[in-house]
């Protein structure tokens, strides 16, 4: 049984098929990138995966479970998290403000009137842990919204943590940063991959981080599938070098 299964799955915006019988499955613990030149349906996909679209035809199962008529909020409890291409953060709050919100909604205790002392304690630890796993303790007092483009993608992947996922979903989490952030990034994943054995797939358009953390790569290529593979096979896969790493991209 793979932990999350795709089955063939469509989207149609009207006459423009954006994504077209396109199925993978992936295992627990993998972590798997998802590829594409722009507009070959990568974020369609996840969102086809998350619930944010329904799907045209096809099915999204987690550990069997057929998702179909699941709504976003309830995979969330399911267990699966995401981070958007654009960061998704409260930049007027601080860094551990926004990190204290999923932890509060994770424990069932977000907007609570009183929250017993004991469980105050337990809050603190669990906030002081994330933000210490996401090299976030130094900056813990600032707002958010003053923050770097790589502190900030930080903070929102910590804050997807923070729900307890075993699936996490990546949306270009390196897009728009330059060397070094996209390097502490890439790091991140890496250690939170390994760590936490967490179950992650991504959509990347820079190749060394996708080289760098990707047990097994798909390719998206205008709504379908073009390949899947190790790194090592999709690098020597002359469909993908003439489609997308030839430049198309
Ligand atoms: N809500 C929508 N309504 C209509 N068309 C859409 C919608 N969302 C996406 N599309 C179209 O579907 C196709 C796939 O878009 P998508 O954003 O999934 O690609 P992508 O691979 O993620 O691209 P990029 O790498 O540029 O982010 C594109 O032609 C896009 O214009």
């Amino acid at each position: 049984m793979s932990f999350l299964r795709i089955e063939n799955v469509a989207k149609h915006f009207g006459s423009l098929i954006a994504v077209d019988g396109v199925s993978m499955s992936v295992e627990k613990g993998e972590c798997r990138a998802v590829i594409g030149p722009n507009g070959a349906g990568k974020t369609t996909f996840f969102n086809l995966i998350t619930g944010m679209l329904d799907l045209t035809s096809g099915r999204v199962l987690l550990e069997d479970q057929d998702l179909a008529g699941i709504k976003p909020a309830e995979r969330v409890r399911m267990g699966m998290a995401r981070t958007f291409q654009i960061t998704e953060i409260f930049p007027d709050l601080t860094v551990r403000e926004n990190i204290r919100i999923p932890v509060e909604i994770a424990a069932g205790l977000h907007l609570a009137p009183r929250v017993p002392t004991a469980r105050r304690a337990e809050l603190r630890a669990r906030i002081d842990q994330l933000m210490e796993e996401g090299g976030l303790t130094r900056i813990a007092g600032r707002y958010a919204g003053e923050l770097s483009h790589g502190d900030q993608r930080a903070c929102e992947i910590m804050m997807a943590l923070a729900l307890n996922p075993r699936l996490l979903l990546l949306d270009e989490p390196t897009a728009g940063m330059g060397d070094d952030e996209t390097h502490a990034i890439a790091r991140l994943i890496r250690r939170i991959h390994r760590d936490q054995a967490l179950t992650i797939v991504l959509i990347e358009h820079d190749m060394r981080v996708v080289f760098n953390l990707a047990d097994k790569i798909t390719v998206l290529a205008e709504g379908r599938p073009l390949a899947e593979g190790t790194p090592a096979e999709i690098t020597a896969n002359e469909k993908v070098q003439a489609a997308y790493l030839g430049g198309a991209a």
